[in-house]
């Protein structure tokens, strides 16, 4: 059995005037049914809260952006959620809703309390249908959007392909708007997309192509295929599945050796890190080099921030760029005792280093 993460973004089921595009929503259910009846596990990852809610009152007074935030995406997820059981009902497919926010991923314990979920959802061949929860997630451990949520997850439940359905055909090699430009098919993990990618976002989406590459590109390289596509062509999910060669898209081809579950929680949990370990040159070109190899305390020029053994830490170069994240083999208080101490075990163990 296959398993597939989908998400649905604004755009795909949001209209013109800002509503819930309901013939959409019908036609993703109707597809991802099919998907169910061929022997496809489906998480479905779908935005449309705040579509849901927009259409549904009008403000008594003027809202800021996290108020109309929270009060359209209340109303709006019940609504939606509602649609959702009630179009799958037609299919005898039971649906289950998961509403999670980012700071429920940042502990290794909570993390794991996450897959259970979803394991428990799936075992039982329940859809899970998730959403960030907006009413609650408005500190800046938001996810930027449910790209970066549905990556986590397809990384998290050890997914065979990510599909992340937005309103463009996929990544085109320049402004989607010029003619002349075409989708890129396929992507390999270390190639640069930089040149091509239009800082503009679709009308009601909120991280934009950039994001959308990053995620794929990094999930890629866990060993997970990740495809973009248009979730607004007909049988769009029916056709990746059955022929995929004639279907328009773009592929980020796996990376072949697969990383280990912890990395992959590792991978996606740089915003939680507790302190950040400056290294110097050589160190760097160690963990970049071709050989596996773990972070010694003898390459770490500066630690800052307080945190426990195994804590998430960041790793920066001269630069300030992030390198690497991983998991500490110290308490912060010990490890800044010891920077450029030889013949010390790890600061970070190779196992639980994930290169950016
Ligand atoms: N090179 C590119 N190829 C495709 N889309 C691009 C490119 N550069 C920028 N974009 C924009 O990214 C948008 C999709 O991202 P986003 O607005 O986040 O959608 P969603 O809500 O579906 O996640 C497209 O509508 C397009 O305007
Ligand atoms: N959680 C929000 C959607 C977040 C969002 O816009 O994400 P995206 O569809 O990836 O641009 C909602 O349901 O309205």
């Amino acid at each position: 059995m296959k398993r597939i993460v989908v998400k649905v973004g604004s755009n795909v089921l949001t209209r013109e005037d800002g509503k819930l595009d309901v013939t959409r929503l019908s036609a993703i259910v109707d597809q991802v049914a099919w998907l169910k009846r061929n022997d496809y596990e489906v998480i479905l990852v779908s935005s449309g809260a705040m579509a849901c809610g927009r259409g549904e009152l009008k403000p008594e007074c003027k809202l800021d952006t996290v108020g109309r935030r929270q009060l359209f995406s209340a109303i709006g997820q019940v609504k939606l959620i509602g649609y959702y059981h009630n179009l799958f009902q037609e299919y005898g497919l039971r649906i289950g809703q998961v509403l999670t926010m980012k700071e429920s991923f940042s502990t290794r314990g909570e993390y794991l309390n996450q897959r259970a979920c979803m394991t428990v959802m799936l075992k039982n061949d329940v859809i899970p249908i998730v959403n960030e929860n907006d009413t609650v997630s408005i500190t800046e451990l938001m996810f930027t959007d449910n790209d970066e949520l549905s990556g986590l997850l397809a990384s998290m439940m050890d997914a065979d392909t990510l599909i992340i359905l937005s309103n463009v055909d996929g990544i085109f090699d320049g402004d989607p708007k010029v003619p002349t430009t075409r989708v890129i098919p396929f992507v390999n993990c270390d190639s640069d997309l930089s040149e091509y990618i239009q800082d503009t976002k679709s009308g009601f989406g909120r991280g934009g192509m950039i994001t959308k590459a990053g995620i794929a590109r990094k999930v890629a390289e866990e060993g997970i295929k990740v495809i973009i596509a248009n979730g607004t062509t007909d049988n769009i999910l029916i056709d990746l599945a059955r022929r995929p060669q004639e279907t328009i898209h773009t592929e980020f081809r796996p990376n072949s050796t697969p990383t280990s579950r912890v990395k992959k929680w590792i991978a996606h949990s740089e915003s939680f890190a507790k302190g950040v370990v400056h290294i110097n040159q050589k160190a760097e070109e160690a963990l970049k080099g071709p050989k596996a190899v773990s972070l010694l305390l003898v390459g770490v020029t500066a630690i800052e921030g307080e945190f426990e053994e195994n804590d998430i830490i960041n790793v920066v170069g001269n630069d300030n760029k992030l390198i690497a994240v991983g998991r500490s083999s110290y308490a912060s208080s010990k490890a800044k005792q010891h920077i450029g101490a030889h013949d010390m075990k790890p600061l970070i163990h190779y196992d639980y280093l994930y290169m950016e």
